[in-house]
């Protein structure tokens, strides 16, 4: 199993046999490949990964919370030239000279057919969309974004034979759902567009899976938390921004309620869920959509850790009620045992791990704190 620490560097390996020489990683699945077929057959039949044997990975999105953090670790896995970032934002000097950047709008099939073909694109990861809370203040664009631009990639995908991974979210449940270690199969009904559109992502990536053999894969991220990027306008943001403010002022007004519980991870554990997932067996796969999950938590645990570390650290509440509505429909935790069984996801943080991590990353000297 491929794992990997904070910072993304790859930490045990076990297999060996990535046709393209890539140092010892699991074996890579041919879609088609069967017990019966040849490696040669196999590798024929497979369209999802190059020539070479090394996948041509673009990320749609690729500037927001998620993106460059992914295709940092793809980078590593793959080769910089093989994984291409794109959005329709103008990316910072640094990102455009960390490796290939392209112009990408996912609402404009002709510029996204031109990148996939001129690029030779094979997997091809999804990020693109409005999140709950900016979903909400602008429900026609999160509609086109987060609906036609999911029809238009996935029938570049189809048509181009391609992997497709399209992160899915605790926000595609809703209020009638099991609120306690919620299940991969059970009602979905969010009252979101961000919720609704991506209820119809899962459901429409695994049509096409059924349909036509489409490789589509998907995981329901939690609320992703990460130091080196701003987060998009989701309802989990509060615990990224308490961070922030946590080492800036030692204090923090939160916009949910402080017993909101909400399920949570650290951004290097969804990442690397993302790159087993992806080279996870077709045949290990029981289905095509899984939750994924590390941690649950409220405001006012996460502030007593902080407290544990910045020990005059203040937490004060003035509930946005827009975002309270949302987060009081969605899992307080999940259930990810057929992740943990199917292909092996296991999680590396915990909330102690967690808040050491990111206030250590944002130049907080916590053994400093502690001593204290
Ligand atoms: N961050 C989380 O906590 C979280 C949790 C669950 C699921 N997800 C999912 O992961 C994905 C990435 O999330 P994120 O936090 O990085 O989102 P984000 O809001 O930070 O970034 C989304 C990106 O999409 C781009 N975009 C908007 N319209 C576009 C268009 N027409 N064409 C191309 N790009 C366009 C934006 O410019 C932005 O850079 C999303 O699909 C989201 O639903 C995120
Ligand atoms: C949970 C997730 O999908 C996103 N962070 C949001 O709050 O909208």
């Amino acid at each position: 199993m491929l794992r990997t620490v904070a910072g993304g560097a790859v930490r045990t390996l076990a297999g060996s046999s990535w046709p393209s020489g890539l140092p010892s990683v699991l074996p890579v699945p041919s879609r088609s490949a069967s017990p019966s077929q040849s490696p040669a057959e196999a590798h024929f039949h497979s369209a999802s990964s190059s020539e070479a044997g090394c996948p041509r990975v673009l990320i749609t999105g690729g500037l927001g919370q998620l993106g460059l953090g992914l295709a940092s670790l793809l980078r590593k896995r793959y080769g910089k030239d093989n994984v291409i970032l794109s959005d329709i934002k103008k990316p910072p000097s640094h990102v455009f000279c960390s490796g290939p950047f392209v112009y990408a709008n996912i609402l404009d099939p002709q510029n996204l057919r031109e990148v996939v073909v001129n690029h030779r694109i094979t997997w091809m990861l999804h990020y693109s969309a409005l999140l709950s809370a900016v979903g909400e203040a602008n429900m026609p664009l999160a509609r086109a974004v987060n609906i036609t631009g999911l029809h238009n990639i996935l029938d570049l995908a189809e048509e181009y034979n391609l992997r497709l991974f399209i992160p899915s979210t605790i926000g595609a449940f809703g209020s009638t759902s099991p609120r306690n270690r919620t299940p991969d199969l059970c009602v979905q009904r969010p009252r979101t567009i961000y919720g609704v559109s991506k209820v119809h992502a899962e459901l429409m990536g695994e049509y096409y899976n059924y349909r036509s053999g489409l490789d589509f894969r998907c995981l329901r991220y939690p609320g992703v938390i990460s130091a080196d990027s701003q987060p998009g306008g989701g309802t989990t943001d509060y615990a990224i921004q308490i961070f922030h403010d946590a080492v800036k002022t030692g204090k923090f007004e939160c916009n949910l309620r402080a017993s909101t519980r909400l399920p949570m991870m650290y951004v290097d554990d969804c990442l690397r869920a993302t790159l087993e997932f992806m080279e996870a067996p077709a045949e290990s796969l029981s289905m095509r959509t899984y939750n994924i999950t590390a941690m649950s938590f409220t405001p006012e645990e996460l502030a007593q850790e902080i407290a544990k570390h910045v020990p005059e650290f203040h937490i004060s509440y003035h509930v946005d009620p827009a975002r309270q509505a949302i987060a009081d429909s969605w899992p307080m935790s999940l259930d990810d045992s057929m992740a943990r069984k199917d292909w092996g996801w296991k999680h590396d943080f915990d909330l102690p791990e967690l808040v050491t991590t990111m206030l250590n990353l944002l130049g907080c000297d916590t053994r400093v704190a502690q001593a204290n």
